[in-house]
C-alpha cells in the first residue's frame, strides 16, 4: 500500500484526486493540506504542509503556487517523493523545483492526461515540418482557473520553441500596433464556465491550416495521471521526471 499525502485537498482538483486515490486499492490517503481545513472524519486536513505529523510514501500536489516552498521544505526534511501539478509558477519557483529535484525524486507535469503528453509530440512533429506557418495556441477553460496561459499551453509553446529557438511568445495580442511578427507564436486564453480544458494549435499556413486539438471531458484524467506519476516516482531516485520518462 502506497501511503498519500495530497497538497489542496478541498479544491476542485483536490476533491477528485481524493475520491481516486480513495478508490485505489494500492494507495492509501494519510492526509490532506487546506488553508481551511474540515474535519471530514475521513482523513486527517492540515492547514500547513509543516502542521504533518504522520510519514507517507508520497506528496500529490494540485494547490497554488504560492505553496511551494511550504511543500518543497516539507518533502525535502521527510525525504518524500513529490507529484507536482499545480500551475502559475515564475521562473524563481521553477528553478526551486529543480534545485529540490537534486534532493527528492520529483515528477512535474503542468498537465497528467496521456493525450495533451501525445499532443506535445504531435507539435514537435508537425512544428519540424510545416516550415514558415504561423503557430497560435489557444486554451480555454472553466472560469474559476486562477492563472492565464495555462501551464498546458506554455508546454505547447515550449514544445515547438525545442524545435524554433527564436521563436518568442505573444501573450493575447491587442491594440492598434498589434499586427504578427514571422518569428512569434500567439497564445491566447479563454475563460467561461465548467470547460475541463481544451487546446487548440493552430498551424495557419499559406491557403491551409492544421489545426491538432485536445480536449479533456473530465478532471478524472489529471488526478489518475498523476496516480500513475506517483506509482512511478516512488521508485526512482533523486531527479526531476516527467511523463516523457515515465512514457519512453
Ligand atoms: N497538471 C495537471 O494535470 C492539472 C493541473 N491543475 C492545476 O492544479 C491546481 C489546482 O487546481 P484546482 O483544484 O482547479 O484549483 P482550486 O482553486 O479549486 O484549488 C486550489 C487549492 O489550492 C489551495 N491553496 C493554497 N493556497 C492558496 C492560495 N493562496 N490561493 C488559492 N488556493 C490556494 C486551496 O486551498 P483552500 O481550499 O484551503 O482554499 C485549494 O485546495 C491549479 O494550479 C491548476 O492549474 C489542474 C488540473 C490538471
Ligand atoms: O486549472 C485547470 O483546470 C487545469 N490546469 C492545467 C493547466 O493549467 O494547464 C491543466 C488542465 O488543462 C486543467
Amino acid at each position: 500500500m502506497l501511503k498519500v499525502i495530497i497538497n489542496g485537498c478541498l479544491g476542485k482538483m483536490g476533491k477528485v484526486l481524493t475520491r481516486c486515490v480513495q478508490e485505489d486499492e494500492d494507495l492509501k490517503l494519510v492526509c490532506g493540506v487546506s488553508q481551511n481545513p474540515i474535519n471530514n472524519g475521513s482523513f486527517d486536513i492540515y492547514p500547513k504542509m509543516n502542521d504533518i505529523n504522520e510519514g507517507a510514501d508520497v506528496i500529490i500536489d494540485f494547490s497554488h503556487h504560492s505553496t511551494l516552498n511550504d511543500v518543497l521544505t516539507f518533502a525535502i526534511k521527510t525525504k518524500t517523493p513529490l507529484v507536482i501539478a499545480t500551475t502559475g509558477y515564475n521562473e524563481d519557483e521553477l528553478n526551486k523545483i529543480k534545485e529540490a529535484s537534486k534532493i527528492i525524486p520529483i515528477f512535474h507535469s503542468s498537465n497528467m492526461s496521456l493525450g495533451v503528453n501525445v499532443l506535445l509530440k504531435l507539435v514537435k512533429e508537425a512544428t519540424k515540418m510545416l516550415n514558415n506557418f504561423d503557430i497560435e495556441v489557444i486554451e480555454k477553460h472553466h472560469n474559476k482557473k486562477v492563472d492565464a496561459p495555462s501551464g498546458t499551453a506554455i508546454m505547447i509553446a515550449n514544445a515547438a520553441k525545442d524545435v524554433l529557438p527564436n521563436v518568442e511568445y505573444n501573450y493575447g495580442r491587442y491594440g492598434r500596433k498589434a499586427k504578427r511578427s514571422e518569428n512569434e507564436i500567439g497564445i491566447h486564453a479563454i475563460r467561461g464556465g465548467t470547460i475541463v480544458g481544451e487546446h487548440d494549435v493552430i498551424y495557419a499556413g499559406h491557403d491551409e491550416v492544421v489545426e491538432l486539438k485536445h480536449i479533456a471531458q473530465s478532471k478524472d484524467i489529471f488526478a489518475k495521471g498523476s496516480i500513475t506519476a506517483a506509482k512511478y516516482l516512488v521508485n526512482q531516485i533523486p531527479g526531476y521526471y516527467n511523463m516523457d520518462n515515465m512514457l519512453s
